[in-house]
């Protein structure tokens, strides 16, 4: 039986006056996954969230948040789930603590209730030492992490966060990503996650969608897409050779697990499902050709994300 998804968009719509920012999107996130919605600015992303957050309404098509319509329902999607901004705003001359007890009134819950809550958000994110601190002598990274805590405190089911390492050196964004992969995995909350950085996408999303002008041009597993942008193979090859002899690409494509071969000059790209590099190497010397270099690709999030971003 098919369980009900976290978030389900049917032809989802929204137009401006001469502007179609999203253009029937259908979408499924399950829960407990961290999507990854990926786009160039302008593609959608943000009406899209705030479509699903209730806070504008579609011109079209339906969206559902754990089952709730949120332009019908959308105290419940609020109830329900957490935004985390680019820039997050906090009172600077409050300490975190004060700042996350703001937001526990704010959502109802009874003081003797918030404290344990409150500790317990700022022991994930690793801000308990300087909990009684104010807001103001904190580091970008602490306040993106203070952010983090802030949505936990509403014990969401789901959390869009924007941009969620933008503006922190490698080592922090690392450390937020860890504590994002960490909140979804313990406490099953699904993750919606928008980014222009990929490698860090890549790093901690199961799945995710590329938006470009309104339409979701791809979406489903990145080592899927990969392959699908590889045309079937999973690593790419590139053979650089010397006087080709003029049956070696053929010789190549009976390797076992060869998908393609294209032929340019000297070079030859072949697309694999395995690292046959050694196979490869030995059909060139059979072949009374020289081998000049030879490199193995992965073919990541950058390249899918750009392939598709020229497509669309
Ligand atoms: N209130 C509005 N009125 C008119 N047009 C709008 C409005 N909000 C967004 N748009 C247009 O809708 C399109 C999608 O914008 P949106 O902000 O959703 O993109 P985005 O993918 O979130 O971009 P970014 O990565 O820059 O945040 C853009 O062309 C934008 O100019």
């Amino acid at each position: 039986m098919n369980e009900q998804a976290v978030v389900e968009t049917v032809d989802l719509t929204k137009s401006y006056r001469n502007v179609t920012a999203v253009d029937k999107l259908n979408l499924r996130i399950e829960e407990g996954e961290i999507f990854g919605f990926l786009g160039p600015n302008g593609a959608g992303k943000t009406t899209t969230v705030l479509m699903l957050l209730g806070l504008t309404e579609p011109t079209s098509g339906t969206a559902r948040v754990c089952g709730h319509n949120p332009t019908r329902e959308p105290l419940q999607v609020k109830r329900i789930t957490g935004y985390l901004p680019e820039k997050v705003g906090f009172y600077e001359d409050l300490t975190a603590r004060q700042n996350l007890a703001y937001t526990t009134r704010l959502n109802d819950l009874a003081d003797e209730d918030a404290s344990s809550v409150i500790n317990e958000a700022l022991n994930i994110v690793g801000l308990s030492d300087v909990a009684d601190q104010k807001v103001g002598k904190f580091s970008r990274g602490m306040k993106q992490r203070l952010g983090i805590a802030d949505v936990l405190v509403k014990h969401p089911r789901m959390v869009f966060l924007d941009e969620p390492t933008s503006g922190l050196d490698p080592d922090g964004a690392n450390q937020i990503l860890d504590t994002i992969a960490q909140m979804s995995k313990e406490h099953k909350i699904t993750i919606v996650l928008s980014s222009h950085q990929l490698p860090m996408v890549q790093r901690i999303c199961d799945r995710v969608g590329i938006l470009v002008k309104g339409r979701l041009v791809a979406e489903g597993p990145i080592e899927r897409l990969g392959r699908e942008a590889l045309g079937g193979g999973r690593f790419r090859i590139e053979v650089q050779v010397s006087q080709p002899s003029p049956n070696l690409d053929e010789s190549i494509r009976r390797i076992n697990g060869v998908v393609s071969v294209e032929k340019s000059g000297d070079f030859l790209f072949i697309t694999c499902d395995q690292d046959l590099r050694p196979q490869i190497a030995k059909a060139i010397v059979d072949s009374n050709t020289l081998l000049v270099q030879m490199k193995i690709q992965d073919y990541g999030l950058e390249e899918i994300y750009m392939k598709y971003f020229r497509e669309g």
